[in-house]
């Protein structure tokens, strides 16, 4: 091991109370919202088909022009209440809402910039609005930070020269400062979900990011610091340059899942999964049809396959400029919500059973007792579902909707559930009783080879 004094700075998962809560927690709702929601994608009547939230860049616009967007500000159609209502309707426990975006516009009226919320008609604290009206149903609030900041003048994306790091120094006091208030300002904050950290100049200042997490840990005891932030002594980012992970959970499965045989090893940490319904649009886009539009079922997948490697999943919503819904991202909350309504107990609080991953679907397991969830998505043609369990467990019992179903032990340590034979519009669950170290059936033994 290399001596560090910015890598990690513990191993293993933490047990406390609050994160126990953010890892039982399981789905969450990402809200991207901004400037970038007001064009959409659209710029002089041209649609750029990149993310919405780049549209600044793919366009070309100068930094003027776009921060100009300020003074249009104005959500006529926005009540946090409703959203509130939506979410929690769709089974999330936590909401992580972008206070600062890439382009440097702040939800909240920050005192370390004119480039706020406070200066556009709307004018009220709306990430106040929205952390009050998600708490009010429940729901934890987590604050998406970028410290890539577009608008600010001090920012660089390396250290080039004597003049950089001055600049880069009154930046990082900045981004400090702005963190202090948003810790400091809404105390019921429960995480920190870092974005933006991947240019040189961070990764040249991994002190900065171990001040950070240090100070936001401080001012909220028990908060939640994503990998994404980090960088140690040697501009490693994530996993420090002992192969330990900073920050209390890794944050780098973007767009993409863990394969559930190969990956297996990113259950050894807490982890998130963050997803686009396109295939890549985070920020409000006006035109959907250009790319994948991922379907309820495909999202509710998604969802269960990161509860069974133990991650959360954090789907995403771009809220238009003018603070409504979109219908696909409102028909997304009511179709998971109502499968949710039913089956949340196998991904609330629950984590990776460690059985062998199989077609069907996938395991989970809630923290507790020893029960073990199938949530099958694909439905067998014989109706028969392979389950193989690890040495010397026995199923005792398995149920769907509360009614038994047929459990046949077929070879050692292996049993067919026999799935009712219907059809399936949301995937059923069965749920099984399993039992450890019972002595194996003599009936079945291993091949010698
Ligand atoms: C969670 C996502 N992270 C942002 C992102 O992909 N930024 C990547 C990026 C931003 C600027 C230049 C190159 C690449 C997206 O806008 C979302 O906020």
């Amino acid at each position: 091991e290399v001596p560090l004094k910015y890598g990690a700075q513990y191993t293993g998962k933490r047990t406390d109370e609050a994160m126990n809560k953010w890892r039982g927690n399981r789905f969450g709702q990402f809200i991207h919202w901004g400037l970038y929601a007001i064009p959409g994608g659209v710029w002089n009547g041209k649609t750029y088909n990149y993310a919405a939230e780049f549209l600044k860049s793919s366009a070309k616009i100068p930094t003027s022009t776009w921060d100009s967007l300020m003074y249009q500000f104005n959500p006529v159609k926005f009540n946090a209440r409703q959203w509130a209502k939506m979410a929690k309707q769709m089974g999330a426990r936590y909401m992580t809402i972008t206070t600062k975006h890439h382009e440097g516009f702040c939800l909240w009226p920050s005192q370390y910039t004119d480039f706020n919320i406070g200066n556009t008609p709307y004018k009220k604290d709306i990430l106040k609005e929205l952390v009050e009206a998600y708490n009010a149903e429940g729901i934890d609030v987590n604050f998406y930070y970028s410290v890539l900041d577009w608008h600010h003048p001090d920012w660089r994306y390396d250290i080039k020269s004597p003049e950089d790091s001055v600049a880069f120094r009154r930046f990082l006091q900045f981004a400090s400062g702005q963190l202090r208030e948003l810790a400091t300002n809404y105390p019921t904050v429960k995480a920190f979900w870092f974005d933006g950290t991947w240019d040189n100049s961070i990764k040249k200042n991994g002190w900065w990011t171990l001040e950070v997490e240090q100070m936001l840990k401080k001012i909220r005891p028990g908060a939640v610091v994503n990998s994404r932030l980090r960088a140690d002594d040697f501009g490693k980012r994530h996993i420090d340059s002992n192969g330990k992970l900073m920050g209390d959970y890794e944050s780098g499965y973007e767009r993409r899942l863990p394969n559930p045989v190969k990956d297996v090893q990113v259950t050894r940490w807490d982890w998130e999964a963050c997803m686009t319904v396109p295939e890549n649009q985070w920020g409000y886009h006006k035109d959907w049809s250009v790319s994948h539009v991922k379907s309820p079922l495909e999202l509710l997948e998604m969802l269960v396959h990161t509860t069974s490697m133990g991650g959360n999943f954090l789907l995403n919503f771009g809220p238009a400029g003018d603070g409504s819904i979109r219908a696909e991202e409102q028909h997304i909350a009511r179709t998971i919500g109502a499968w949710m309504q039913q089956n949340g107990q196998v991904i609330y609080d629950c984590d990776y059973a460690g059985w062998e991953k199989q077609d069907w679907g996938y395991f989970t397991k809630p923290r507790t007792g020893n029960i073990v969830n199938m949530v099958v998505f694909n439905i067998p043609v014989n109706g028969l579902l392979k389950v193989k369990v690890p040495a010397g467990t026995k199923i005792s019992k398995a149920t769907l909707a509360g009614k038994n179903v047929k459990v046949e032990e077929i070879a050692k340590d292996q049993f067919f559930i026999h799935l009712p034979q219907q059809a399936y519009k949301m995937p059923p669950v069965i749920v099984l009783e399993a039992v450890g170290g019972a002595k194996t059936n003599a009936q079945y033994q291993e091949a010698k080879t």
